[in-house]
């Protein structure tokens, strides 16, 4: 396990030999592992850019993601080739995604329940998914499934949003019955995709998702949902107002969605109205940044040395400090938030969006991981003496994620193809000391 994002005082972290704190390791040398598990519908990204004309023709909604059927998927597929128009190809899936980057930035184990095709063949979609993913994922729980994984069409329109149409092929076969329970109660979080929910007819993996959010409940490993895309949660908020106060302890959105479910439009606010449903939120803003809002204990509160911020709900980031907490774990609970605008101003030349909320919420499982792998192996450290929700503070988690989610669209891909550099070996000298 890495430390989470880069700074100057690691000493709580058992990451070098002459941290007294590594004594207690040396009793035990082969420390305990953590890991996260998510569950995803195993996609391969086929990415486009398209003209708007396009998105129209084929109904497809523009930053919206579509199930299409199979027709529709071969004419598409048909028209980008035709037109030269497929600039990658590559793993996808926001679970795949958010497990990928975890791994790649934990450099540590993630777990992924999915589905896999029993026949690969060379130069297929589902042998490019193994490829595309870090050996740090196991993937050795993924169903077994006669016929292709799903194909996702990202076809980028010119202001760089993304527009996605999903061809389904298996990827909504998994069954409850692969859902292994130990995984699920052994690990640190349980991450999951508002898009889990809407599969159909016999397709079983809305109650696979359902399975594996009751053993997580039961073992109080935190739920982490990631909302996916705001038309999927404007069909019926209550409905998942709902699925979130009896399910979810982290949630992940940006703006649009946290709009969607909350009736927000200022992301602030809606963070604040989805803290009435969960312990933990993280709200995108695209290139207003992000934040962070969750709860802490009173008693516990730390005041911030960064200047107070305005917004709706004035200097809102006063206890930005603070470490993240589970609302009933706080005898006197208080909201807190912070916020960060996108690291260095974000990249030069974005050409698109795709996967930055999602290389964000891998930064804060990450966090979230360590915390539990450090109060596994290091107990007694005075870090753990109250219960906290992840290893550092809101303020911290605000800049790991940015710095991450500016790493994604830097690459113009989704997933890492490594994790942050070595040199950067302080965020704070990184932000402030261009
Ligand atoms: N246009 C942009 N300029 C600078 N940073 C951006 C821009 N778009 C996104 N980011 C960064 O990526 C993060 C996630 O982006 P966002 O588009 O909100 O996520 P999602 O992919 O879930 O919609 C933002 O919080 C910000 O740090
Ligand atoms: N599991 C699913 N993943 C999907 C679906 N539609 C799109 N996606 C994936 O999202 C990421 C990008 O996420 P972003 O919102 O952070 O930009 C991309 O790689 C797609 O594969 C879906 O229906 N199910």
């Amino acid at each position: 396990m890495k430390f989470p994002g880069q700074r100057k005082s690691k000493h709580y972290f058992p990451v070098k030999a002459r941290d007294p704190l590594l004594e207690q390791l040396t009793h035990n040398p082969k420390p305990k592992s953590t890991y996260v598990c998510g569950i995803d519908q195993t996609l391969v990204d086929i990415e486009a850019k398209v003209a708007d004309e396009l998105l129209v023709r084929y109904g497809l909604p523009t930053g919206n993601s579509t199930l299409i059927d199979d027709d529709k998927a071969h004419a598409l597929y048909i028209e980008l080739k035709q037109n030269d128009l497929i600039s990658d190809e590559f793993a996808g899936g926001t679970i795949g995604n958010t497990v990928h980057n975890y791994s790649v930035l934990a450099d540590d184990k993630s777990v992924l329940f999915g589905v896999m095709s029993k026949h690969i063949e060379v130069g297929s979609y589902a042998y490019r998914y193994l490829c595309n993913t870090s050996s740090k994922v196991d993937l050795n729980y993924l169903q077994p499934v006669d016929g292709p994984i799903g194909r996702c069409f990202t076809l980028i329109s010119d202001c760089g949003e993304r527009t996605f149409a999903i061809s389904k092929g298996a990827m909504d076969k998994l069954t409850p019955a692969h859902i292994n329970e130990r995984v699920i109660e052994n690990s640190s979080a349980l991450v999951l995709t508002a898009y889990l929910m809407r599969a159909s007819g016999e397709d079983q993996i809305t109650q696979a998702a359902m399975k594996a959010i009751e053993l997580a409940k039961a073992a109080q490993v935190p739920v982490v949902l990631t909302l996916g895309t705001r038309f999927l949660i404007e069909e019926d908020p209550k409905w998942w107002q709902d699925f979130i106060r009896e399910h979810v302890t982290i949630l992940a959105m940006n703006e649009d969605e946290g709009e969607a479910l909350t009736g927000e439009s200022d992301p602030l606010l809606a963070s604040e109205a989805a803290l009435e449903l969960c312990d933990m939120v993280l709200t995108t803003a695209g290139p207003l940044g992000l934040y962070t809002a969750g709860y802490t204990e009173e008693s516990e509160k730390r005041e911030t040395s960064h200047t107070l911020l305005p917004g709706a709900i004035p200097d809102f980031n006063r206890f930005e400090f603070s470490r993240p907490k589970l609302k009933r774990d706080c005898q006197t609970p208080i909201k807190v938030y912070a916020h960060i605008s996108p690291y260095m101003g974000g990249p030069e030349r974005i050409r698109n969006t795709n996967g930055a909320g999602d290389g964000a919420l891998a930064a804060l499982l990450h966090d979230l991981s360590a915390n539990t792998f450090h109060k596994a192996n290091v107990p007694g450290s005075s870090k753990h003496i109250r219960d906290g929700l992840c290893y550092s503070s809101f303020s911290q988690i605000c800049k790991y994620a940015n710095r991450v989610a500016y790493q994604v669209l830097a690459q113009h891909s989704p997933r890492l193809s490594r994790g942050l550099p070595e040199r950067e070996d302080s965020l704070e000298e990184a932000y402030w000391e261009r």
